[in-house]
């Protein structure tokens, strides 16, 4: 059986596959591994964008007497698709794994939108070439931001996706922070573009509020398991 995990830095999900099928999967908090008690593990193939919670997670597996893990980075290139960074390395592995994962669903043109803590925009051409990408706070992060400095701010909001102007301070906030999040995800489309006008980018959306911004564009697919369809190409191409 071989653990697979997306440690973000909000929240860690994870899952259990064999000969390629998902036994179980689950979410949790940083520095809770109690649901690894009892697993009878092969391997452990991780993302992680937390350093400290990497080490976190190796010392837990090896109380429960589990495998070491084996920690996926950005590549040069790999896959089928070249990372567009100046130094490579330093590309979020989340943003690697998942343009990877597009790579595996579609040989066209993408936009890869993971909405997760940060909301990160990065564009795939159909050559496989990674044209770089945006990094913009989450949704999350963002409501938390007024509320940091106004008390006024600090009111939750519906996610009903609504970019009408508000007639109150949460249909406003909300109304904002769409607008903002669609103007970044068209700003990225309209960019990856120019390099192939002929062909139809597709959006595939990610991450905790993926299906949110799936919704708000009312365009192509909601796809909650990319990044772990790059992790398993990333550890089965011998690249790992
Ligand atoms: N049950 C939930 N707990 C926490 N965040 C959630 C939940 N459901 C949706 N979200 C949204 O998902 C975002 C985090 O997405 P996630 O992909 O888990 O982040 P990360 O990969 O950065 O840990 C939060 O900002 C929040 O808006
Ligand atoms: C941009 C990120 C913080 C996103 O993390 P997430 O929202 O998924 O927790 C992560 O991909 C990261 O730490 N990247 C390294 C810097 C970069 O990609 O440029
Ligand atoms: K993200």
């Amino acid at each position: 059986m071989i653990l697979q995990v997306d440690i973000g830095n909000s929240r860690i999900k994870w899952r259990l596959r064999r000969q390629g099928r998902t036994l179980e999967s689950g979410v949790g908090n940083h520095g809770d591994y109690q649901w690894l008690q009892g697993l009878a593990l092969q391997q452990v193939w991780v993302s992680s964008v937390v350093a400290l919670e990497s080490e976190s997670l190796q010392a837990a597996l090896a109380a429960y007497g589990l495998p070491r893990a084996r920690f996926a980075s950005a590549q040069a290139s790999a896959g089928g698709v070249v990372n567009g960074y100046q130094v490579p390395a330093t590309l979020g592995v989340d943003r690697w794994l998942a343009l990877l994962g597009a790579r595996q669903l579609s040989v066209g043109p993408a936009v890869v939108v993971d909405a997760g803590t940060a909301l990160t925009v990065d564009l795939l051409g159909a050559d496989g070439r990674h044209r770089g990408g945006y990094i913009a706070p989450g949704l999350t992060l963002m409501q938390q931001s007024l509320a940091l400095k106004s008390q006024a701010l600090a009111v939750n909001f519906e996610r009903r996706g609504r970019v009408a102007p508000g007639d109150s301070s949460a249909t406003a906030i909300e109304a904002a922070l769409v607008a903002m999040g669609r103007g970044l995800i068209e700003t990225g489309r309209l960019s990856l573009s120019e390099y192939c006008p002929a062909d139809p980018v597709l959006l595939l959306f990610t991450g905790g509020d993926g299906d949110f911004w799936q919704r708000v564009l009312a365009e192509g697919s909601s796809e909650p398991e990319l990044l772990f369809i790059g992790l398993e190409r990333y550890f089965t191409q011998g690249q790992g």
